[in-house]
């Protein structure tokens, strides 16, 4: 195969977009074709920092991960991470470049981004034999086709099909994927070559008729019936599928290795970034994860997690303005672990000097950390490695806050006794480097420290390996595909393109309201 491509758009979000482009990469390679994922514009808190120091969504990380190769800013040349409801930081190939409101995003800026996108596709789609691209919310977002550059903008400028896929879950499947194709433009709809439905539970037969009828309605064709699998939430884009009032969805069914379990609260602070950080907590029989917004919630936790944020004065403030702040430092007294990441390390320091993020200028901060911390322009965008505990570590770091380190011990090291970065103090614990959890050596060598100071009888299992879950799940994603997918039918989609003929389903896209023929034929195509 060269030249194959195809664009994984959704009803809504949180449709499987990110998990089912993933599947699609898995099972290409295993096919040995030669494989990588792509989206033009996530909108994300979880990001991962590639080898050459770019910031990406972790999504793309992950489907890179699925399609066996070495994640890239060409997979995602832009992110935006949001700092507020209504303002985000742009990051363009992988590096910062200033901060928006979403109207002057679509405004303006969104247009001048999408010949970089549309050359990083076509960079990808010189050196792979198919790109497999994923879409972003609905690409009937009718208010905002014309400065489209992550789903039908993008499926246009590239000749891709588009698999529409749709959560059957919720509920309303039919009359999505009919609205969804009914409200694009005819040029847009060309290239729509049918659906997926996913998280199905129950008898396909059931199903069948209604998919016959959509056929009738469409002219398209359903390319597969993913059915509803548990566990397979890896590297969400956003806080949509954590419960932040539950436990983490992806806790292992295996029973604890010792007498008692380990509980662990997280601080589900606003803007909270990576939170992906405690997966590999939620990874280990007998831990027990969940997101906590009340003081009383930490009571009776062995450990206390403040994680990434991307607002960490806002996130000081909600912890004060929560009384989680005093039941912290309660904590920290009575030498109960706490530990801070990233931004949640930053507030557990003694000062912050914040003219950029928040632009609050000097703020004290919780005082748990011999720290201090000042606000760079310079985003630090690296992949460290070192030692805690005697054990190896690897981690990554996003971040404009740079910390000093006034005293306590040193938390991460380079193994001849020379701090890296972090801190500890007594219980509390902070760093600056995210997913060194994933460290297994290192995750179970901090559990019994922690469990010992707990006092529990919690004994860490002597053989997780998070990277083998990982692969794992990313095998169960292209198992998926290959058992419930017409693949043949897929693989002809992907070689060359949408096929020809496909119908024009009334009414088409609307005109906007302004524009000189709106409000005249409505089917009109543009
Ligand atoms: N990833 C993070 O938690 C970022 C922390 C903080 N917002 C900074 O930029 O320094």
């Amino acid at each position: 195969m060269s030249g194959g491509g195809l664009l994984v758009a959704g009803t809504t979000s949180d449709a499987g977009k990110s998990v089912v482009t993933a599947g699609i990469c898995r099972w290409l390679v295993r096919q040995g074709v030669k494989v990588a994922p792509f989206k033009g514009q996530n909108m994300s808190l979880n990001s991962f920092v590639t080898r050459e120091g770019a910031e990406i969504g972790r999504a793309q990380a992950m489907q890179a991960q699925a399609a066996r190769v070495e994640p890239s800013a060409l997979m995602n040349p832009v992110l935006l991470k949001p700092g507020s409801d209504r303002s985000s930081q742009v990051v363009l190939m992988g590096r910062p470049v200033g901060e928006l409101s979403a109207r002057g995003y679509h405004g303006g800026r969104q247009k001048t981004l999408f010949e970089p996108v549309v050359q990083c596709l076509e960079e990808l789609r010189r050196t792979y034999d198919a790109v497999i691209c994923e879409g972003a919310g609905s690409p009937a977002e009718i208010n905002l086709r014309r400065t489209d550059i992550v789903n039908m903008g993008i499926a246009r400028a590239a000749r891709l099909p588009v698999l529409v896929v749709g959560d059957i879950d919720r509920g309303g499947v039919f009359a999505q994927f009919f609205g969804t194709t009914a409200l694009l433009d005819a040029e847009d709809q060309k290239l729509v070559a049918g659906y997926l439905v996913n998280k199905f539970r129950g008898d396909v037969t059931l199903l069948e008729p209604g998919l016959e009828m959509l056929h009738g309605l469409t002219g398209r064709r359903t390319f597969g019936v993913l059915p509803y699998t548990h566990g397979l939430g890896i590297d969400e884009e956003d806080g949509l599928r954590v419960s932040l009032r539950g436990s983490v969805r992806e806790s292992v069914v295996a029973p604890p290795v010792g007498e008692d379990v380990l509980r662990v609260a997280v601080c589900a602070v606003p803007l909270m970034s990576n939170f992906t950080d405690v997966d590999a907590l939620a990874a280990e029989p007998g831990v027990v994860v969940r997101f906590v917004d009340r003081p009383e919630e930490l009571t009776d936790a062995d450990l206390v997690i403040v994680p990434g944020t991307r607002g960490t004065v806002r996130a000081l403030e909600w912890l004060r303005a929560r009384g989680l702040a005093d039941a912290l430092a309660r904590r920290a007294a009575d030498g109960r672990p706490v530990l801070g990441i990233c931004g949640g390390y930053q507030l557990l320091g003694e000062h912050i000097d914040d003219e950029v993020e928040s632009r609050a200028g000097a703020v004290t901060g919780l005082g748990l950390l011999p720290v201090r911390v000042r606000f760079a322009r310079e985003k630090t965008l690296t992949r460290p490695s070192g030692q805690a505990l005697g054990q190896p570590v690897e981690g990554y770091e996003i971040h404009h806050g740079v910390a000093e380190v006034l005293g306590g011990e040193p938390f991460l090291s380079d193994g001849h006794g020379h701090g890296l970065d972090g801190c500890r103090a007594g219980s509390v614990w902070g760093t600056h480097w995210h997913g060194s959890l994933e460290s297994d050596g290192f995750r179970r060598a901090f559990l019994r420290v922690v469990a010992a100071a707990a006092g529990r009888r919690f004994v860490p299992a002597p053989d997780t390996s998070f990277a083998a879950l990982r692969e794992e799940q990313l095998d169960r994603l292209g198992d998926l595909i290959e058992e419930h997918a017409d693949t043949d039918a897929l693989l002809r989609l992907i070689e060359g393109g949408a096929p020809s003929g496909l119908p024009f389903i009334a009414p088409g896209a609307p005109a906007l309201p302004g524009a000189p023929d709106a409000g005249t034929t409505p089917g009109a195509a543009q």
